[in-house]
């Protein structure tokens, strides 16, 4: 995929002082970190921490009790999700959201509609100016796909392809809208070891040849250590640790927390 070392258009996430409670349980208690510019930032914790809980605040999905998220200059909180592809955000799914019966690349060009600026009116007469918009967003989605491993599947219905062919479309079509941030919710939930070390290789090179950044949901420790700049740690709602893959393995109530929740991905 041609792209860019560094996007010059990057900006830093803030989660700052966020607490979301349900009733009387505060699943996100003063919960704060900050995703720099360029950089994988994971977010763990064991079962119940309030990971999927964060990262439905920061996608507009749940409205944070108190706190704020920021991106760059643009309030977060509050925001509908379907703003973020305006905003340069992209979000792959934990059970992705494709079109099972649609293909791999009619996926991901619906991905790319976001960036579609031809009106119902000038696409339904196929204006000069609109068949050679699509040519282009469908060159790039074709880009975008063969970056991801999936050339020999473009016109194969998702429904036919592996777990983790499925996972990596749904990365793709979140890659469509040309985000500066992409969110991505456990992308190794369900995978087996080969399909686990293969998403863990596409997300480094997602930063490296794209230069963008990528806050990860996980609850599999193993896999953000080898990829992650930063990890924030959550446990019970609240952030128990901040700081590079090392120094969090490193720390003892991280230790505590993982071992007590009897994952074995302590
Ligand atoms: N919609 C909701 N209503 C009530 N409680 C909720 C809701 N969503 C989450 N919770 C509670 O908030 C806490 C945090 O849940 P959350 O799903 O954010 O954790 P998690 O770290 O993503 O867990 P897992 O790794 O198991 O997915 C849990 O106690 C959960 O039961």
């Amino acid at each position: 995929m041609s792209a860019p070392t560094l996007r010059e258009d990057l900006v830093e996430l803030q989660v700052d002082s966020v607490t979301l409670a349900f009733g009387g349980l505060r699943a996100l208690d003063d919960v704060s970190f900050t995703v720099e510019p360029g950089t994988v930032h994971a977010l763990i914790g064991p079962n119940g921490a309030g990971k999927s809980s964060c990262f439905n605040v920061i996608s507009g999905v749940y409205r944070a009790t108190s706190g704020r998220v920021r991106f760059g200059d643009t309030e977060l909180t509050g925001q509908r999700p379907h703003r973020l592809a305006k905003l340069g955000i992209g979000r792959a799914f934990q059970n992705t959201a494709l079109s099972p019966h649609s293909t791999v690349l009619d996926n991901v060009m619906l991905g790319r509609h976001a960036l579609t600026t031809g009106g119902f009116l000038s696409c339904g007469l196929r204006l000069p100016w609109t068949v050679r918009q699509e040519r282009r967003h469908t060159e790039r989605a074709v880009e975008i796909c063969e970056f991801l491993g999936l050339g020999k599947v473009l016109h194969a219905p998702v429904a036919a392809l592996s777990y983790g062919a499925a996972k990596r479309t749904d990365v793709a079509r979140a890659l469509a809208i040309e985000p500066t941030l992409l969110l991505l919710d456990e992308p190794a939930a369900g995978m087996n070891a080969v399909e686990t070390a293969e998403m863990a290789a596409t997300i480094r090179d997602l930063r490296d040849a794209l230069g963008i950044s990528i806050l990860l949901v996980e609850h599999d420790m193993n896999l953000v250590m080898g990829i992650a700049d930063r990890v924030t740690v959550l446990d019970f709602g609240k952030r128990i640790a901040d700081g590079t893959p090392s120094e969090v393995q490193a720390d003892p109530e991280v230790v505590k927390a993982y071992l007590g929740s009897g994952s074995e991905d302590a």
